[in-house]
């Protein structure tokens, strides 16, 4: 048995019990802070910096100044109260705790591997009943990859299924780490025009295309993952490329279509920031289902959804 160093620290910001969306199965998802790229479309936008986030709900401010107050960084202007300089927040939560009315919310928090057990363990019996188990997800799991290392090994030694929601974008040495404890990779591809990429995800494609490689290779069982956007990949060019890339994949059977969706938008508007994606419209059913053709025809299975 390996050993676990069950006092590794990551940071969490958030655990979501009863998923059926993300793995076989019903699962917790554990979703590690930290992302180096910027999807316009993101919509957990409060995972992508490492650190701490706070969002501020204008609507339930009552503008008492406690939060002002109280920040040891000066980030928070009495003038202006609430209103976080991002620049200048670290994350600490003090104004979170002081705020009477639930205006500030802080998203992330430092755990161990032993406290993060001890949440997955209330559902140890419905992984079992339902073939289900745990899944990292983030933000991007490789960030926080020692981390998520030992928090694998923890789950496999309590013999639970396991499974990561990654985009491959990581160093050789995080994924030789992490994938090996995994049973099931969801892989996305969101592209494979590097320079819509670029565009559209902040970072070229060249450093996933290789990784999806190596995890393909390392991994058990590998799903791709395709987040389907309008005006970024939802063509049927594209499709056709991203079933190309996905042949060369060892072992990948299966490709999983998710549709657009502007789930994340107000979570933007609680970190002050703009809904990048402005008022692009999520996708007709039957753009979907074209998709789909596309991919069976080249001999995969193929789930909208997942
Ligand atoms: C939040 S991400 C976390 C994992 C990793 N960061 C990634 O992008 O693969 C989980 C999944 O949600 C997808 N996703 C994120 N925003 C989306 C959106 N607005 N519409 C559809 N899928 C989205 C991602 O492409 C990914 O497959
Ligand atoms: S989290 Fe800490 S640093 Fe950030 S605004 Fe609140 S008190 Fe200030
Ligand atoms: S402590 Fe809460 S309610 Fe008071 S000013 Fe700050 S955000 Fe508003
Ligand atoms: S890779 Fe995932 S977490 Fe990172 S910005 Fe894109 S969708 Fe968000």
């Amino acid at each position: 048995m390996a050993s676990i160093n069950y006092k590794a620290k990551g940071v969490v910001f958030d655990i979501q019990r009863f998923s059926v969306n993300d793995g076989p199965g019903i699962r917790t998802i554990v979703f590690l802070k930290g992302c180096p790229l910027r999807c316009q479309w993101c919509s957990n936008p409060e995972s992508q910096r490492v650190a701490p986030d706070v969002l501020f709900d204008a609507s339930e401010c009552i503008r008492c100044g406690k939060c002002a107050n109280v920040c040891p960084h000066g980030a928070i202007k009495p003038e202006n109260p609430g209103h976080v300089h991002r620049d200048i927040c670290v994350g600490c939560g003090e104004c979170v705790g002081v705020c009477p009315t639930g205006a500030l919310i802080l998203k992330g928090e430092v755990s161990t591997v032993e406290e993060v057990i001890r949440q997955l363990k209330k559902d140890t019996v419905m992984y079992r009943k339902s073939g289900g188990g745990i899944t990292l997800s983030g933000g991007e799991p490789l960030v926080q990859w020692e981390f998520a290392t030992e928090l694998l090994k923890a789950c496999k030694a309590q013999g639970w299924n396991t499974a990561i929601e990654t985009t491959g974008y990581g160093s050789s040495e995080a994924i030789e780490s992490v994938i090996p404890w995994i049973d099931y990779v969801l892989l996305d591809c969101k592209s494979r025009d590097t320079n819509v990429h670029k565009k559209y995800v902040g970072v070229d494609n060249e450093l996933i295309g290789k990784n999806s490689v190596h995890i393909a290779e390392l991994g058990k069982n590998t799903i791709i993952r395709v987040p389907t956007i309008p005006g970024v990949n939802a063509t049927e060019e594209d499709f056709r490329k991203i079933a190309e890339f996905a042949k060369t994949l060892s072992g990948v059977d299966t490709i999983h279509i998710l549709p657009y969706h502007r789930y994340g938008e107000n979570k933007y508007k609680l970190l002050d920031r703009d809904y990048p994606m402005g008022q692009i419209k999520e996708l007709h059913a039957e753009d979907v289902e074209i998709f789909k053709d596309i991919l069976e025809q080249y001999g995969f299975k193929c789930l909208i959804g997942g």
